[in-house]
């Protein structure tokens, strides 16, 4: 990675967000709030694959501030391959390691190839961020057992991983999905003694979140909405609709502007 970044975030601007962001007395389940920067036409990034810039620094810092306020940040393995994220808080003042959000991957099929160059690794070497857990699929190990080139490169992957406090977490999966169950999720984070996740994306993550009724487990939206559109083509938010269901709504809803961005927050009404 070259320099290091530093984001600096108004202290004026943190209480607006505060009823949207984990309580001191935190619920058995893990607090989420999902959150993400969008383009007017609803898209995450250009391409699947493709990282794409959507918050001006103003945003991005209040995103770096969100970091800070959670025990966990989420991707799925499509983001950790498509941008190779660093998944820690680069705002100013940051003293602390129990400052970082722990990153966590939903990889079920073992599909991120990644080495210790990775910048989630990188980091976690230098101090810089915690190092990731990586929810993989319980039945998949078993099966990856019967492949030796497989079993090798686990086993390196397992030793880059475990040499910065890393680890994999067996997850069931659904066996009609093929996708972790989202309470499932949320038990193995709460397992692991994390008390608030913020759910970052993609599109497939974002959109699994918000059907019916996993958007239940939601406990507030804060969405980066961009002056931008991307076209079509891009990853994009938009949840599979249920026929004859009622549409999804957010309650309690505060725009915040936040530089040439606007901010969103709100919180799923509970059916
Ligand atoms: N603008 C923004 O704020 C953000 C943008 N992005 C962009 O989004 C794109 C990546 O999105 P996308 O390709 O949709 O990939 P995702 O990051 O959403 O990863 C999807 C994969 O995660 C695994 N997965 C496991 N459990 C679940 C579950 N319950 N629900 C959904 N997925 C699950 C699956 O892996 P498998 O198929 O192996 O089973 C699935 O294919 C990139 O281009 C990235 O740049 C990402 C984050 C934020
Ligand atoms: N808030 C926000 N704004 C954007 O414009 C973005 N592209 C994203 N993407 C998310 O942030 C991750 C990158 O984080 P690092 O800067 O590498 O720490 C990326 O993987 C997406 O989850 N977010």
């Amino acid at each position: 990675m070259s320099r290091k970044e530093t984001l600096t975030f108004p202290p004026t601007s943190i209480p607006p967000l505060t009823p949207y962001l984990p309580p001191l007395n935190k619920p058995k389940k893990p607090w989420v709030t999902l959150t993400y920067a969008t383009s007017l036409d609803a898209s995450l990034s250009l391409a699947p694959g493709v990282r794409t810039t959507l918050s001006g620094p103003h945003s991005k810092a209040m995103t770096h501030y969100l970091r800070t306020q959670h025990a966990a940040i989420l991707v799925g393995v499509g983001t950790a391959m498509a941008d190779d994220p660093a998944l820690n808080s680069r705002l100013e003042g940051i003293i602390s390691l129990d400052q970082q959000p722990r990153p966590i991957i939903l990889d079920p099929r073992g599909r991120w190839a990644f080495t210790a160059e990775n910048k989630v690794f990188q980091l976690a070497a230098r101090g810089e961020g915690k190092a990731p857990f990586i929810l993989v699929s319980r039945e998949e190990e078993e099966e990856e057992e019967e492949e030796e080139a497989s079993i090798t490169t686990q086993q390196e992957q397992e030793k880059i991983l475990q040499s910065v406090g890393g680890k994999y977490i067996p997850v069931e999966i659904c066996s009609e999905t093929r996708r972790f169950r989202w309470r499932d999720v949320l038990k193995a984070l709460a397992e692991e003694e994390l008390d608030s996740v913020m759910v970052e994306g993609g599109g497939e993550v974002i959109n699994s979140l918000l059907v019916e009724p996993e958007n239940q487990l939601v406990d507030s939206v804060i969405v980066t909405i961009a002056p931008t559109w991307l076209g079509q083509g891009g990853v994009v938010v938009s949840p599979t609709r249920k026929e004859n269901a009622p549409q999804l709504k957010l309650r309690e809803v505060s725009w915040q502007p936040h530089g040439e961005d606007v901010v969103l927050c709100g919180k799923i009404s509970r059916t």
